[in-house]
């Protein structure tokens, strides 16, 4: 984002307001010193004051909190992501009971984290945990990242900031599968209801207002965007104000996406909308760098966790439960860890069987992007907010239930290591997405060593119908960018052109990446395959919760954050309803 539009130039003074911010709880400025420069960047005197205090109190409650460590938490929350700051939150609500966050990452106060205009820059960076797939043949043998956040807040501290809420048909399989209606449409929509603080054109019946989580259809938007809403039209996928309301109970359509980006053109993590607020309550402790290594059971009850803090491993006790929101590659490798796998695998790896769960690493899926249908422009329009801002969910085959391709613009050049050979520096392009994968992967655990490696087999593209709903993807999303109200951006079409067959296969092959979407290993459900119950908790172990991405049993239509803020805020339910 340039720094001259009312967006940029927001931007540009809330990169200030973070940096004496930090300043002021590191101790390398004083509360008289911040108020000063808070009130020279536009900040009112009376806000400023609030900012001041509220960062003091945080700043000085969680340094006595780290300082007196207990030797046993009532709760116990292993991740901070976008599942793990709604369980931490939620149940310090409590004020009775206390409550223990270990993360591995650290702060999340980067400039590559707090400007959403460069999260792709973080991937493969110090806020990534780096992973990658193993090369299979449906990628011609090629490894690609799968990316994971690695800082307070996980991956809504590295994502695209996407608020995407999924299909109403999504939770109704999901209640089918467990067997449990609060986890159907009805109910899970009562919650978004209650937790979001949507600006944009009124929707009582469907979308929340005042609530926790702030989102809004990109401001500013860049000129591109509404150019290809209108070119959905063109091509008869209907233009919608809100991609997150009615058009995800039905068949589909185009829209402006809605983004947790602040007023001030910032990030908006989960833990900004949830822990902030209650991180100076002494029954909440935070540590960061924390990397937990297993749970401590006794028989088949969790008493504690062992984890990596401050240069040695350590022991702490829960009164209660422990939960794992640690995401889904390192939720499976905890619980593999903790000897709750699959027994064969287990014993291969040499640890003691507490639960034989053959489910534990199962099941993994992911979305697919390909990089990418590519424009080139007259000129570089300048990308805006998160270089992303429009999108369309729409059906391969129109016999199917649910939308199964998500397309999304993206404002700037975006290719694979093999597509960036046919693509030029001044470009924008629309990467053709799948969202209703049938491939089904794998993680295998080389080691219960929590530093060491996994495989993950995603399998990308390797069922046949994957192949077949991308192909349609790309023929979309050629046709949009073709389209007669995209023509004022386009000067040539760079890629893939008309090509067709065999040549179409190797180019989705070759250009395919993650949408960085990695979900379901520990999956909710009745079957032999499934991990947890429909009220989260590991079968055949006692107070051991998961919530996070991993329990989800089908990936839902659309970017995963918000599905695990739902897990999350279930989780809180289940527990508090006792
Ligand atoms: C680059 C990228 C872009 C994305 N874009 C979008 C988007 O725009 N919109 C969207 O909806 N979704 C997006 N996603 C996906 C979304 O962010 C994730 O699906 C979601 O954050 C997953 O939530 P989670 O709670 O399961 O795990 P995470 O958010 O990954 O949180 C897991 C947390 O646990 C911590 N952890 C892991 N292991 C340990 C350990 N051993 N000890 C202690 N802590 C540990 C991690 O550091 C992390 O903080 C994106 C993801 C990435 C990586």
């Amino acid at each position: 984002m340039t720094s001259d539009t009312p967006a940029g130039r927001a931007q540009a003074i809330g990169r200030q307001l973070d940096h004496i911010e930090a300043r002021l709880m590191a101790g390398h400025l004083d509360r008289r010193g911040f108020i000063r420069m808070a009130t020279m960047l536009g900040v009112g005197t009376l806000a400023a004051t609030t900012m001041a205090d509220k960062a003091l109190a945080i700043g000085a409650n969680q340094a006595e909190l780290k300082r007196e460590l207990q030797p046993r938490y009532d709760y116990i929350v292993c991740g901070s992501g976008s599942s793990g700051s709604v369980v931490a939150r939620r149940l310090a609500e409590d004020t009775g009971v206390q409550v223990l966050l270990l993360e591995a990452g650290g702060a999340a106060d980067a400039p590559s984290i707090l400007n959403p205009a460069v999260w792709y820059t973080n991937i493969g960076g110090p806020f990534d945990w780096g992973y990658k797939t193993m090369p299979r043949p449906g990628l011609n043998n090629r490894s690609i990242a799968m990316p994971m956040g690695k800082a307070i807040g996980g991956g809504s501290s590295i994502n695209a900031t996407v608020w995407a809420r999924g299909h109403k048909n999504d939770y109704d399989r999901w209640a089918r599968e467990t067997g449990d209606p609060a986890w159907g449409y009805q109910h899970v929509l009562e919650i978004f209801k209650r937790i979001e603080d949507r600006q944009g054109e009124p929707d009582p019946a469907r979308r929340g207002k005042g609530g926790l989580v702030f989102m809004q259809p990109a401001p500013d938007a860049s000129p591109l965007a509404p150019a290809m809403v209108q070119g959905c039209a063109a091509i008869g996928i209907p233009a919608f104000a809100d991609h997150n309301g009615a058009m995800m109970e039905g068949a589909g359509g185009a829209a402006i996406a809605n983004l947790c980006i602040g007023k001030d053109g910032r990030r908006r993590n989960v833990p900004s909308h949830y822990l902030y607020p209650i991180m100076d309550q002494p029954n909440l402790t935070i540590l960061t760098q924390a990397l937990v290594h297993k749970v401590t059971l006794q028989g088949k009850k969790a008493v504690g966790v062992e984890f990596e803090w401050d240069g040695r491993v350590r022991k702490i006790g829960v009164a209660r439960e422990v939960v794992l929101s640690t995401g889904a590659i390192n939720t499976p490798r905890i619980l593999m860890a903790s000897g709750i796998g699959d027994a064969k695998e287990l014993v291969r790896l040499g640890t003691p069987v507490v639960a034989n769960l053959p489910g534990v690493g199962q099941n993994f899926q992911d979305h697919t992007m390909v990089a990418a249908c590519m424009w080139e422009p007259p000129e570089q329009a300048p990308a805006r907010n998160n270089s992303a801002e429009a999108t369309f969910f729409w059906k391969s085959d129109p016999k199917l239930p649910t939308p199964d391709l998500q397309p999304f613009q993206i404002e700037i050049p975006f290719s694979s290591e093999i597509t960036s050979k046919q693509a030029v520096p001044t470009a924008w392009t629309i990467g053709p997405g799948i969202v209703q994968p049938k491939t089904r992967g794998f993680l295998r655990f080389t080691s219960t060593d929590p530093k060491a490696g996994v495989e993950i087999h995603a399998k990308v593209l390797e069922h046949p119908d994957d192949m077949a709903a991308m192909r349609k993807a790309i023929e979309l999303c050629r046709e949009i960018g073709n389209s007669a109200p995209m023509k004022p951006f386009v000067k040539r079409e760079v890629m893939p052109g008309p090509i067709k067959g065999a040549e179409l296969d190797d180019f989705i092959r070759n250009a395919a990446v993650s949408y960085f979407h990695a979900t379901c290993t520990a999956k909710m459900g009745k079957d032999k395959m499934s991990v947890v119950d429909a009220k989260l908790r590991v079968h055949g172990v006692q107070d051991l919760r998961i919530a996070d991405g991993s329990v989800m049993p089908h990936i839902t239509t659309g970017n995963t954050m918000a599905p695990c803020v739902i897990i999350g805020e279930r989780l809180a339910e289940i527990v508090k309803a006792g």
